[in-house]
């Protein structure tokens, strides 16, 4: 089993090293060709169709799991046409090269395809209606995965963060060093999710997904919801983040966290209110049991202190 990760630099891309390592012979890929930490690695630009696709046939991976993606939400407002790029069409060129060989392909998209309008947590085939640039490009990703036949798993996960890479928490702990107060919004719900537990929950499905045989792994290619359980604002979480960092020695004083709304806080790219996800079906089909965002917090929190 030879496994090509693409974006392993990234949030996610970072754990799966980790987690993915003891599946098979893995290649990892970033688009500068070197790892955090500096070891080298293969070249994987989204952006470059041409050379993506003589990666893919130099590497010949019998499984491809993609972690890059364009991710900077307010950015992609203006720059739409790079997120589609990287986040949509480069995704269909995966799954072609990959339905052609009999491949399959592990991707990862977002809350944000929903318009955050619901009621109760969303599920895998609740109508998607994205609010901004980044979600209309994860989703055209997702469309053009499935249209490609390719065997796939399509993870969508929500509010990643962790111990390193660009996050909320890493936002909150720098902003708790630097001010008395901090104002966040307290009308938009979600899950928090650990890019550790994405990767450990990854490799743990494609434990069992791998083992099936081919007609089984195309009955369950399709959309699964990975998310920590239970719900939360922002103001939840970083309320949560700030008592936790200051009770584990991270911050030396816990500054006051203000609850404020969406329209105190404007942002050039409109976030959904409510994007929580039901996680039902990762769990009926692999049998794996999600904690919630609270026990994953202490975990990452542990993790820092
Ligand atoms: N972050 C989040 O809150 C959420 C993320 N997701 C999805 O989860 C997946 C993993 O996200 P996460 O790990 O958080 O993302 P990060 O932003 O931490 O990492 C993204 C990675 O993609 C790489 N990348 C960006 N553009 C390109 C490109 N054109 N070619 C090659 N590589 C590129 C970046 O490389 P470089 O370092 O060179 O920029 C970076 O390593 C993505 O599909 C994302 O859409 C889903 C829900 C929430
Ligand atoms: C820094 C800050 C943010 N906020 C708000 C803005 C926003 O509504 C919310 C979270 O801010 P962020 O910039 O981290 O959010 P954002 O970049 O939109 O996070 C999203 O990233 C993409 C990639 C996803 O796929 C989503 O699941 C989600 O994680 O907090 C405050 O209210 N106060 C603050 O001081
Ligand atoms: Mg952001």
């Amino acid at each position: 089993m030879k496994i090509l990760l693409l974006g392993a630099n990234g949030q996610v891309g970072f754990e799966l090293q980790r987690s993915l390592a003891p599946l098979g012979e893995l290649v990892a890929a970033t688009r500068s060709g070197a790892l955090p930490g500096g070891a080298p690695c293969e070249v994987a630009d989204l952006a470059d169709a041409h050379a993506l696709t003589a990666l893919l046939d130099r590497v010949a991976p019998d499984l491809i799991v993609n972690a890059a993606a364009y991710t900077a939400v307010d950015r992609a407002e203006d720059e739409e046409a790079q997120a589609t790029r990287a986040n949509g069409d480069a995704v269909g060129d995966i799954g072609r090269w990959a339905a052609d060989r009999g491949a399959s392909v592990v991707h990862y998209s977002t809350d944000y395809v929903f318009d955050g309008a619901g009621m109760r947590p969303y599920r895998e085939d609740d109508a998607t209606a994205p609010l901004g640039a980044y979600g209309r490009s994860k989703l055209a990703g997702e469309d053009a995965l499935r249209a490609s036949g390719a065997m796939h798993l399509n993870f969508r996960t929500a509010w990643v963060y962790g111990a390193r890479g660009a996050n909320f928490l890493r936002t909150m702990l720098r902003l708790a060093r630097e001010r008395d107060r901090l104002t966040i919004v307290a009308d938009q719900r979600g899950a928090p999710t650990p890019a550790r537990l994405i990767a450990n929950v990854t490799a743990a499905a494609l434990v069992r997904w791998l083992g099936w045989d081919d007609a089984r792994r195309r009955a369950t290619s399709g959309t699964y919801h990975l998310v920590s359980a239970g719900e939360c604002s922002w103001h939840d979480f970083a309320s949560a983040i700030v008592a936790r960092a200051h009770a584990a020695g991270l911050v030396e004083r816990a500054p006051e966290v203000a609850a404020i709304t969406t329209a105190q806080f404007p942002t050039k790219a409109r976030r959904p209110a409510y994007s929580v996800l039901d996680t039902a079906r990762l769990a009926a089909t692999f049998g794996l049991r999600l904690p919630s965002w609270e026990e994953g917090l202490a975990c990452v929190i542990g993790e820092m202190a």
